[in-house]
């Protein structure tokens, strides 16, 4: 379990993380999510004593980082600028990590066979590519069997196999019980395997709820109709929590019914439909509207 309490970071004039509350609970894949420069690192660098907060706290499982006699098997952490030295294989790399916490050298094994590295191990990790060096991260954070699992950018560097097979790994540390906290800026991939999400912008808390509920408060699903007689379907359609907005000549859009129950009440009234098509709001979507105000970094839109 994670704890933020006004947790807040300031560089000078910068302030990254501001009054952050949330707990991250185990047994969940928790979803990290923000636009760039929305203090998500910081506070990643914090929970692990990378960086001391300016006021306010984190705490793993009800300490401080620091506080844990065996960090490493509290939280297993992959931030994106890990350091690997270029010249140790894997195998060393992993084996000095374990070494100087007291882990035992099966573990390195069973975390280089959990990762995928064993054809690769005993290459010096300078010549690895992005995704082994992805992979290496995720052995170094699995290495002390953590209660708690965090994850920068995860899937940076994959492959699509790579990606599917982190997608599992995530969902099976979950259904181990563990906490497992990854941040992303793939939102198809976050509304796959998060449970939970917390949303910041500016260094402030923007959400803390679940990919349903996000999709639902940014108007929930529509779904769009097709008929010659628009204006008939409008009225035995109309009640309360429902909204029809005309889209085209004979086309509607409606939020708050069921494809199923709009296609029910227009036979009982012996209006032909054309076209009954439920229209997904993605969790990009809902994610852009919700940050809309506290995108730090604006691209230039291309002229047509
Ligand atoms: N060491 C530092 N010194 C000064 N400013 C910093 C430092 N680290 C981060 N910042 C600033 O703090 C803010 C939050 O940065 P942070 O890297 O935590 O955001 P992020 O959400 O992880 O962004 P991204 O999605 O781009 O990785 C930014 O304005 C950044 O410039």
């Amino acid at each position: 379990m994670i704890e933020a309490r006004q947790l807040t970071k300031r560089y000078g004039e910068t302030t990254a993380v501001d009054g952050l509350e949330f707990t991250v609970r185990p047994g969940a894949v928790t979803g990290f999510l923000g636009p760039n420069g929305a203090g998500k690192s910081t506070t990643m660098r914090m929970i692990i004593g990378l960086d001391a907060p300016t006021s306010g706290s984190v705490t793993v499982n009800g300490k401080h980082y620091r506080e844990h006699p065996s960090p490493l098997q509290e939280v297993g952490a992959l931030l994106e600028a890990k350091s690997v030295h270029p010249g140790r294989s894997a195998f060393n790399h992993l084996l000095a990590q374990a070494q100087t916490h007291g882990i035992p050298r099966r573990r390195v094994d069973e975390v280089i066979e959990l990762t995928g590295l064993q054809s690769v191990a005993k290459k010096r990790a300078g010549q690895f590519s992005l995704g082994m060096g992805q992979r290496l991260g995720i052995a170094g954070a699995l290495l002390g069997d953590p209660a708690t699992v965090m994850l920068d950018e995860p899937v940076n560097g994959l492959d699509p196999e790579g990606v599917l097979w982190i997608r599992n790994l995530l969902t099976q540390l979950a259904s181990e019980g563990r906490t497992v906290f990854v941040s992303s800026h793939l939102m198809s991939e976050m509304a796959l395997v998060a449970d939970r999400l917390i949303i910041v912008g500016r260094g402030r808390l923007l959400a803390d709820t679940s990919v349903d509920e996000l999709v639902r408060q940014a108007g929930g699903d529509a779904v769009r109709v097709a008929t010659a007689d628009p204006a008939r379907l409008r009225d035995v359609l109309a009640g309360p929590g429902v909204q029809i907005v005309g889209t085209g000549s004979e086309e509607l859009e409606v939020t708050g019914l069921p494809a199923r129950s709009i296609g029910t009440t227009a036979a009982e009234h012996g209006i032909a439909l054309y076209e009954l098509t439920t229209v997904k709001v993605s969790l990009e979507q809902a994610f852009m509207d919700l940050t809309r105000d506290d995108v730090v970094y604006h691209g230039k839109e291309l002229a047509a």
